[in-house]
């Protein structure tokens, strides 16, 4: 049976047909902009990216009040349903973020306030989709679904698997000394990308652990890590290729395969690049921000649907939790549809 028939047969053995049709309607893509600055332009190709691969969902944009109403303008009228949130402040602290405007990044946690949505798979701006990804939403319920992340950029100088030269992208390369630095470091995403569920009681306990937690110099990214800890699940680095990843561990990267690419590497960002940077003169790097213009330009891909007016925040509809005990043919029922296998965490010994 083709994969979308076995998908849709999932959900509905899951949700029952009614509200198999809520659950789905119920899911979004969201993104995050803060700033005047031109941040904008990646939400624009993240927008026409997700058009291009024909995803099913709209695209979110939680805005902080700075953005202005011309920018948000702009995002309506690429189709974004446009969301204003409230900035998110870490404890007051004497912490070097790894990136002094990191402290802004903490906003991004208000996106488990959008309940509206039962699922939600987070893009960060400065992230494009080259391949349908939508079969994510289709992951069970309960993980954190996230890519690992690589060490072994400068802006990890300050951690002791830098020191030694230890990353989780190549775990044997480098073994982790426990007798002198206690038990290696437990799997660690790249923020840029997750799936996740909405929920005004996570959105309260995440809020709640911001204000006893003091900021480290990974900002967000190092406390949702803290925080979902236990039900973190990798996924696939072919989800968010973080870029650093083609000059620091090419052996666990193969390009054509890549669905998701994150510009986050130092000079890599598509409407600022200038190629001057260390690594930004690569042939794959020039490829892919040709890559990304390209999307940015077409106009074959800009919005032509209705005007898209302000998102106000509905009232939250509670689609009915799946029966108990089909989890397991959803599983397999996903698994034969070609929904990502786990990949199993590298083993702790
Ligand atoms: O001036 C800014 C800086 C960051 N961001 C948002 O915060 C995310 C995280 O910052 P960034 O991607 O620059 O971090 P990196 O992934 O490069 O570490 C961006 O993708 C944007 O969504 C923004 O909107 N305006
Ligand atoms: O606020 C902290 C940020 O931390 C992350 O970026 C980092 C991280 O990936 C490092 O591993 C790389 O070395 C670095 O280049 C990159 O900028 C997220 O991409 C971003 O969304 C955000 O959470
Ligand atoms: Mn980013």
């Amino acid at each position: 049976m083709a994969p979308e028939i076995v998908r849709k047969a999932a959900v509905v053995a899951a949700y029952g047909k009614r509200s198999a049709a809520a659950a789905v309607s119920r899911r979004a893509y969201v993104t995050f902009l803060a700033g005047d600055g031109d941040y904008w332009k990646g939400v624009v190709g993240l927008a026409k990216g997700l058009r291009k691969v024909k995803s099913a969902y709209p695209l979110v944009v939680a805005v902080l009040p700075d953005v202005p109403e011309d920018h948000r303008r702009i995002l309506r009228s690429q189709g974004c349903l446009v969301r204003e949130i409230e900035p998110v402040y870490p404890p007051e602290n004497q912490t070097q973020f790894a990136m002094a405007y990191y402290v802004i990044n903490y906003s991004k946690l208000r996106i488990w306030e959008f309940v509206e949505y039962q699922k939600m798979i987070y893009l960060d701006a400065d992230i494009q989709v080259y391949d349908n990804i939508d079969h994510l939403f289709d992951l069970p319920d309960g993980d954190f679904y996230a890519v690992m992340d690589c060490f072994c950029e400068k802006t990890w100088s300050h951690t002791p698997q830098y020191e030694i030269g230890y990353c989780q992208q190549c775990p044997d390369k480098v073994s982790w000394p426990e007798d002198k630095l206690g038990p290696r470091p437990a799997l660690y995403f790249n923020a840029g990308m997750f799936v996740h569920e909405p929920s005004l009681a996570t959105a309260e306990s995440l809020l709640k652990a911001v204000r006893s937690t003091p900021p480290t110099p990974f900002a967000e990214q190092d406390f949702l890590n803290m925080f979902f800890k236990d039900v973190y699940t990798p996924i696939p680095g072919v989800y968010n290729l973080v870029l650093a990843m083609l000059w620091r561990h090419p052996e666990n990267v193969e390009l054509d395969k890549v669905k998701v690419v994150h510009y986050c590497a130092a000079g890599s960002k598509p409407w600022r690049y200038t190629g001057k940077e260390a690594n930004m003169d690569r042939e794959d790097i020039k490829t892919l921000v040709k890559k990304w213009w390209e999307t940015y330009n077409d106009e074959s891909l800009d919005y032509k649907g209705p005007a898209v007016a302000e998102a106000a925040v509905p009232a939250t509809a509670q689609a009915p939790a799946p029966a108990d005990g089909l989890k397991q043919p959803f599983l397999e029922a996903l698994s034969e549809a070609g929904v990502v296998h786990y990949v199993t965490a590298p083993s702790a010994a």
